[in-house]
């Protein structure tokens, strides 16, 4: 489809959805499931995931039950329009103002530079009628910073945008993926009026005299619809895992290459160790963020039941979690789709594979909602206030409760004797603890050599980062052995979580050989313990590794996907796809006549000279 056309029938779907939404008998579960699979991605995603939570969150009782009936209802379509051209990581940063005018009560919307133009907002360009925006409130010649208005963009009757308002689509986006359905958009406003009661003002507010009440709550709750999406976000990136771990474990089970005896057939790819040394972390991580996305959105709503009886204790914890699971487990999945794409090998690169397609949606996952070494650098904030405040009495709690036993993790040496001991859950999560601690108090040692704190923090940025992921890490390892503590029905299933929660943790350890290594949380022989238990793992895992990607239960259409079809049967459907292909119209191809022809013809005369 071109580029209009593609659009054109995700609006389709997208209203399809929406019929289907009001005519069955949806729990808000499964209608919040149908509007994200029917429209991923699409306006209607950010109209429900992004735009009315805004509202829920930000506005007054009042502002609530004006606006958020005609958006339940889609009369009004809306997006989140925050990111401008020069500014999307730092919201402070944006440069969009609205300045009170007393005289006519109205807020006056203005861009006043080529960077302070709203771009990217999916939604924006050419579908949405309204918009939360967010600009810099301006009341009698004073900034008060980034504040959230709720904006009607287009006229109601012809869609044509309201004077004074510019509006279209950035462009094509990376690849030939779906995003380039999303109307990403661009957004100037030429001194647009709206009135004050659009101010979003459940946490600051402009009077009519047009005096400003800052918020007596954290500033940073109008920060929480980004912190409600990353919470999705990781839950996601566990689908989008298993959706490639599933095509390519499928189809290493079905390809044979090499390895035939005297003309015997040839040994299944996902049998050799570097397939499986590649393919079953990732399939752990599937599993893991699964796990690890159960218990964040726990941790979500806890935070936000609090937040409502204005206990703000735990938010700097949830916000730490949200941005650096978001940005881990984003970064991790984009890397292993494009890993699982090439365990493919050349198939992996077709379309019909179902992985190009799925790695150009989900990439921009590492830069949307907070870019990714952006997001990990608040948890390096997080830490490192954490790891001041040791010593003070005041014990850590929650994610960073292991740094309330610094002084023997700071110690403590591994005792891991045998490779089985990889398997003991309080060893393993020991090592991980440590790790994550010292690198943190590495840091933190550091950083006191600066007598310019921000100075010393800009400076060890890179290693800032990587302390944050290793708490991130950390984790992830100890959601999934909590799990593993829980009710897991059956026996089987409880045998087969736990390898895969080992092959996780150890692949990590792997993988970071050098942070555990440096920091003394385990020796070089224990390293090659480590390395021996993941290949044991490997092969116990293997005789259940088509199961355990059968257990995400995605249909073939779901998965769209030649090469990890539920029934393997892979070889006649790429030829069946191949045919498919305009291409193939015709067995002489177009431009025969006009190029090739002369081309062959041309040497032809030259050899008979
Ligand atoms: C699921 C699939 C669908 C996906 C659809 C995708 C659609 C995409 C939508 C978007 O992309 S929307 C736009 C997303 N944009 C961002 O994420 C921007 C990222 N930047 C920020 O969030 C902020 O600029 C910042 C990086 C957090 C910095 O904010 P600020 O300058 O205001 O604060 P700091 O000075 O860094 O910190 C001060 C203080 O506040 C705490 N804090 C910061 N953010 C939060 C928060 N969200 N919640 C709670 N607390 C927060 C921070 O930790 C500091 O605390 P202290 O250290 O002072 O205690
Ligand atoms: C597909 C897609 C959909 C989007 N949808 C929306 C939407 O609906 N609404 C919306 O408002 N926005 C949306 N966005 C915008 C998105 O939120 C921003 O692009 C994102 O927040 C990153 O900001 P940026 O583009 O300014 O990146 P930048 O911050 O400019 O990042 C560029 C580089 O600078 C680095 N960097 C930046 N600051 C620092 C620092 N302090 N320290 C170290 N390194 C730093 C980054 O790590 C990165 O490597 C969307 C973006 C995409 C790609």
């Amino acid at each position: 489809m071109t580029r209009k056309e593609l659009f054109k029938n995700t609006l389709r779907k997208s209203v399809h959805a929406w019929k289907l939404i009001n005519e069955l008998p949806l729990s808000d579960d499964e209608s919040l499931m149908l509007r994200h699979f029917m429209d991923q991605p699409g306006f209607l995603d950010l109209h429900w995931r992004m735009f009315v939570p805004a509202i829920k969150g930000q506005g007054t009782e009042e502002q609530k039950q004006k606006w958020l009936p005609l958006a339940n209802k889609m009369q009004i379509i809306g997006c989140y329009a925050q990111t401008e051209l020069g500014h999307g990581s730092n919201v402070q940063g944006l440069e969009t103002t609205a300045t009170f005018d007393p005289q006519t009560d109205q807020f006056i919307l203005h861009s006043p530079t080529q960077t302070s133009s709203k771009w990217w907002p999916g939604g924006l360009g050419k579908v949405s009628t309204h918009a939360v925006i967010y600009a810099r409130l301006i009341t009698d010649g004073k900034d008060h910073g980034v504040h959230g208005f709720i904006v009607q963009l287009r006229n109601m009757d012809d869609h044509s945008p309201l004077p004074g308002i510019t509006i279209g689509d950035i462009g094509v986006k990376f690849g030939n993926g779906a995003y380039n359905s999303m109307d990403n958009g661009f957004l100037m406003f030429d001194k647009f009026c709206i009135p004050r009661d659009q101010m979003l003002m459940r946490l600051s507010k402009v009077t009519r005299e047009g005096k400003y009440v800052p918020s007596d709550v954290p500033r940073q709750l109008m920060y929480g619809t980004m912190v409600s999406v990353r919470q999705t976000i990781v839950s996601n990136a566990s689908i989008a895992m298993a959706r490639a771990v599933c095509i390519a474990t499928r189809y290493s089970a079905v390809r044979r290459q090499f390895g035939s005896q005297n003309g015997g057939i040839e040994t299944q790819v996902i049998d050799y160790k570097t397939q499986q040394n590649r393919l079953f972390p990732l399939l752990a991580s599937a599993y893991a963020f699964r796990f690890v996305g159960e218990w964040l959105k726990w941790l979500y709503t806890d935070v936000t039941q609090r937040l409502e009886a204005s206990d703000f204790a735990t938010l700097p914890e949830a916000h730490a979690c949200t941005a650096g699971l978001k940005s881990m487990t984003t970064s991790a999945t984009s890397d292993g789709i494009e890993e699982c794409r090439k365990l493919c090998g050349g198939h992996g690169y077709l379309w019909c594979s179902g992985l190009p397609e799925l790695f150009a949606v989900y990439v921009p996952a590492c830069t949307y909602e907070g870019d990714n070494v952006v997001l990990q650098l608040q948890v390096a904030r997080f830490l490192m206030k954490t790891v001041s405040q040791l010593g003070s009495g005041k014990a850590p709690a929650g994610t960073t409760a292991y740094m309330g036993r610094a002084k023997h993790l700071l110690q403590c040496r591994s005792s891991i004797r045998k490779a089985e001991d990889w398997l003991n859950p309080a060893m393993v999560l020991e090592t991980f603890e440590a790790r994550a601690l010292r690198m943190a108090v590495s840091c933190a040692n550091n950083l006191s050599k600066f007598e310019n704190q921000e100075q010393g923090f800009s400076e060890l940025l890179a290693d800032l980062v990587e302390a944050a992921i290793a708490h991130c890490q950390l984790i992830v390892v100890s959601k999934f052995i909590v799990k593993l503590e829980g009710e897991i029905k059956g026996k089987g299933v409880k045998n087969q979580l736990k390898n895969l929660c080992y092959i996780y943790a150890l692949h990590l350890i792997h993988k970071h050989l050098g942070d555990f290594l440096s920091t003394n949380s385990i020796t070089s022989e224990q390293a090659s313990l480590a390395n021996h238990q993941l290949r044991s793992l490997y092969t116990q895992v293997r005789p259940n590794a088509v199961a355990l990607v059968d257990a995400f239960d995605y249909t073939d259409h779901y998965l769209g996907s030649v090469l990890g079809r539920y029934d393997g049967n892979v070889y006649p459907k790429l030829f069946e796809e191949a045919l498919k292909d305009p291409l193939n119209d015709t067995v002489v191809p177009d431009g025969y006549h006009e190029y090739i022809r002369p081309l062959i013809k041309q040497h032809l005369r030259s050899a008979r000279l």
